[in-house]
């Protein structure tokens, strides 16, 4: 049976994002939402790592201990959940309902792993993935933001292997942005986006 997250079936459809950490998910979202404030609204993740720097509870993400996380997960609290680089991270039922409640666009940032979980429900979102031009670019972008110990660079570079060939396979993403040039790759974006941006601004003005 797929897992249904049933009231958060009412919004517009929403967008979930993937690629390798330090691909420029975050950068690319934060503008996105920036010019689109009225449009997209983020699913705020539980994570059991460490807050970085800057990052606050509740924005970023809900910052929660293992136990905590764990029991929320049993309790069937989460749409979909995945160990990552040695922390469990997930999207609870509750943070997207909040989202389309707000009639905004639900975005997911998450790993492959929930891709290929949330495909087992009926969210029924657009899937963009979002790839760096080369390993060795990723490795400078992710050492170059200076928040990840020595260990978690290698972890992170392990698994962006696995995901950069994931994207390649057929019928997984809908839209694959190789993000070289960040204006450029935001330019794609937003073309990508236009439809589903001038569906939601339409039904705003109309109500
Ligand atoms: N097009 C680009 N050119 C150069 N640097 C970039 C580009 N896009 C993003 N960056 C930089 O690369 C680093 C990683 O970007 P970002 O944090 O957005 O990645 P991410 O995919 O969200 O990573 P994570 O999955 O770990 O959250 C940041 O320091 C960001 O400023
Ligand atoms: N499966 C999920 N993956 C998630 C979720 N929230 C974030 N992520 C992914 O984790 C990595 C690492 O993130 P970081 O903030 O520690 O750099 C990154 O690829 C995110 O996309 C989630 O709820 N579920």
């Amino acid at each position: 049976m797929r897992n249904s997250i049933t009231k958060a079936m009412a919004g517009p459809r929403p967008l979930v994002f993937s690629g390798p950490s330090g691909a420029g998910k975050s950068t690319l979202l934060k503008k996105l939402m920036g010019e689109y404030d009225s449009v997209f609204g983020f699913s705020v993740s539980h994570t059991t790592r460490k807050p970085r720097p800057g990052e606050q509870n509740g924005i970023d993400y809900h910052y929660v201990s293992r136990e905590e996380m764990q029991a929320g997960i049993d309790n069937g609290e989460f749409i979909e959940s995945a160990e990552f680089s040695g922390n469990l991270y997930g999207t609870s039922k509750a943070a997207v309902q909040a989202v389309q409640a707000k009639n905004l666009i639900c975005i997911l940032d998450i790993d492959m792993q929930g891709v290929k979980n949330i495909k087992k429900t009926d969210l029924n979102p657009l899937y963009i993935s979002i790839q760096p031009p080369s390993l060795e670019v990723l490795e400078e972008r992710l050492r170059g933001r200076k928040t990840e110990s020595e260990e978690s660079v290698q972890k992170r570079l392990r698994a962006a292997k696995v995901d950069m060939e994931f994207s390649k396979e057929p019928n997984v993403f809908d839209v694959v942005i190789i993000n070289n040039n960040l204006e450029e790759a935001y330019g794609s974006l937003k073309q990508a986006l236009q439809e589903e941006i001038h569906k939601v601004k339409k039904t705003k003005a109309s109500s």
